[in-house]
């Protein structure tokens, strides 16, 4: 087994006021910070910087951890609050039509799905006028999370309506609308003092509503971020239809260690007086849906995959992409048919071309991507969790028809159970080898993109213990349990997403067969993934 040396790394880029060292603590240097954000211009970089002043740090993580806190009611009690703070009430939300989609898995690929249908539509029909996409996590820039007419919103448009929603908030002083009571106004300023603000994935929820009312939206796509039933998303009182895609085990610390745990929580989505669809569920989580479902007065379909799918060419080729695309089809479905009364779907007919159309072409970087080089292809999927994992890894074996030796690199920082996650993984492609033969060469980095420069601005993540990058603790970890599982695999353990690319380029140079080409797949994490891909394209591959 063969590790990287280990050294001290500069990830300062220069014109950033947030400075990281490593060894050592992340500082920020706020006066820099405040200083920019007094100015009038202030740019996309100064928000972003802002942005990540509100992440969580790794000490305060740790400590709720071990007091055992989770997320409860006043969290959601709390995004109402910061809802007026800037200027709207729930009912303002009712204009945005919103298709609201939880799950442990396929949530993203879902509400792309959905959103391509509906832009197919609207340039057909002229319905929607305007279509929102709120997605997470984001894999090449934060503006990806926060889509109009599929298009992530630009820099200068994130900049401003950032800055608008920061002012709001900084500016707050308690009163919580012109109709709030002594008593709200008190309870607002436990939850939330006047002038704080949510912390990042929750000001970015607050944002977006911000962005998409003020950007005349009509129909809006959102992706809870964890769990539903407490989510920063939730506030939503009427959405137009309720998606819950596939359910499995993720988020343990928050959601609960077992399916029908995470399902109560994923079940909160669930409004009465709005439809409600899912897919077949394990048996456990199915009946905490339909529980639920009955407790809310919701009538909870759940669906097959659609008949209408046949000859449609949903891509990867595997059932659990044709179960998000058939829980797609039926949250577009109920959009279209309250946006345009005329509207209506055979549930025998064929689907009609906008549906097709929006199913194929649909575009969700860094899920089942190929990229291909002179003497590398590289599988590109942002699968973490065990189940998906597996998928990832049965994609990569269908995909790897031509020869060539099989590598891997993976990472996944900030989670110890990730290290359950590599025997799925290894198996699968050892399984499917007629010779048994797994990864030849298996490759664990570190979340650093760059290996002079280190993280993109929009990587930089406060949540981390620095400690363990720096030591590469969790690389460590992952290559001596591969080692085990596989003795005959050459693991190493590299600082950068960077060094792991060119370790595998530098495979090629060493004994490749003539018709063959290394088969690469970069796996484990969106971070990694949105990494890998900046790199390989060499450039925001936005
Ligand atoms: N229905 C599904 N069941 C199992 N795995 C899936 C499913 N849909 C997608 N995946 C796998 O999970 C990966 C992530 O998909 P997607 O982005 O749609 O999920 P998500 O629910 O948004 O996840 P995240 O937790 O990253 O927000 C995909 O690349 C694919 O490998
Ligand atoms: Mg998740
Ligand atoms: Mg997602």
């Amino acid at each position: 087994m063969r590790y990287a040396s280990r050294r001290t790394i500069s990830l300062a880029r220069s014109l950033t006021p947030v400075i990281i060292t490593l060894p050592g603590i992340l500082r920020i240097l706020t006066p820099t910070l405040t200083r920019k954000m007094a100015s009038k211009t202030r740019t996309y970089n100064d928000a972003i910087d802002a942005l990540n002043s509100l992440q969580t740090p790794f000490a305060v993580i740790e400590a709720r951890r071990k007091a055992g806190v989770r997320p409860d009611a006043v969290s959601v009690k709390e995004m109402r609050t910061y809802l007026t703070r800037i200027g709207y009430s729930s009912h303002d939300l009712d204009r945005l039509n919103i298709v609201h989609v939880a799950g442990t898995k396929g949530k993203g690929s879902t509400c792309a799905f959905v959103d391509s249908i509906l832009s197919r539509y609207q340039k057909a029909r002229g319905v929607p006028r305007r279509i929102g996409l709120f997605t997470s996590p984001h894999l090449i820039a934060v503006r990806e999370r926060i889509r109009i007419n599929s298009r992530p919103i630009s820099e200068e448009l994130f900049a401003r309506y950032f800055f608008e929603v920061w002012d709001r908030l900084e500016s707050s002083v308690g009163k919580e609308g012109p109709d709030a009571s002594a008593n709200a106004d008190a309870d607002a300023a436990l939850i939330a003092p006047a002038g704080s603000k949510p912390i990042y994935a929750r000001y970015l929820t607050l944002m977006s509503y911000h962005v998409f009312l003020s950007e005349g939206v009509d129909a809006a796509v959102y992706e809870t971020g964890i769990g539903g039933e407490y989510d920063a998303t939730n506030i939503v009182e009427r959405p137009v239809a309720t998606g819950i895609s596939s359910l499995g085990i993720d988020h343990v610390y928050v959601l609960g260690d077992t399916v029908d745990k995470i399902a109560w929580h994923k079940a909160g989505i669930m409004k009465t007086g709005s439809p409600a669809f899912t897919i077949e569920q394990v048996p456990s989580a199915a009946q905490v849906l339909k529980d639920r479902a009955k407790e809310k007065k919701v009538e909870l379909k759940v669906l097959d995959i659609d008949s209408r799918l046949q000859g449609v060419n949903v891509r990867p080729d595997a059932n659990f992409q044709r179960k998000n695309a058939s829980l797609a089809i039926a949250l577009a479905e109920t959009t279209i048919a309250k946006l345009d009364p005329s509207f209506s779907l055979d549930p025998q007919g064929p689907l009609p071309n906008e549906f097709v159309d929006g199913l194929e072409q649909v575009v969700w970087r860094g899920r089942c991507e190929v990229k291909e080089e002179r003497d590398v292809v590289w599988h590109v999927d942002g699968a973490h969790t065990v189940d998906s994992l597996k998928m990832a890894a049965r994609w990569f074996v269908d995909e790897c028809k031509k020869p060539g030796p099989k590598v891997l690199i993976f990472n996944q920082q900030g989670r110890q159970e990730a290290v359950d996650f590599l025997e799925g993984l290894c198996n699968t492609v050892k399984n499917a080898d007629p010779n048994g033969i797994g990864f030849r060469h298996v490759i664990f980095c570190t979340n650093v993109t760059y290996a002079e420069t280190g993280y993109k601005r929009d990587f930089v993540n406060h949540q981390y213990n620095p400690k363990d990058i720096e030591n590469l603790t969790t690389q460590r970890a992952f290559a001596e349990k591969w080692s085990v599982i596989d003795p005959s695999a050459n693991v190493m353990a590299v600082l950068s997403i960077e060094e792991a690319i060119n370790k595998v380029r530098s495979l090629a140079d060493i004994g490749l067969k003539e018709d063959e080409k290394v088969q690469a797949l970069i796996t484990g994490s969106l971070h990694l993934v949105g990494g890998a891909l900046g790199i390989l394209e060499g450039a925001d591959a936005l």
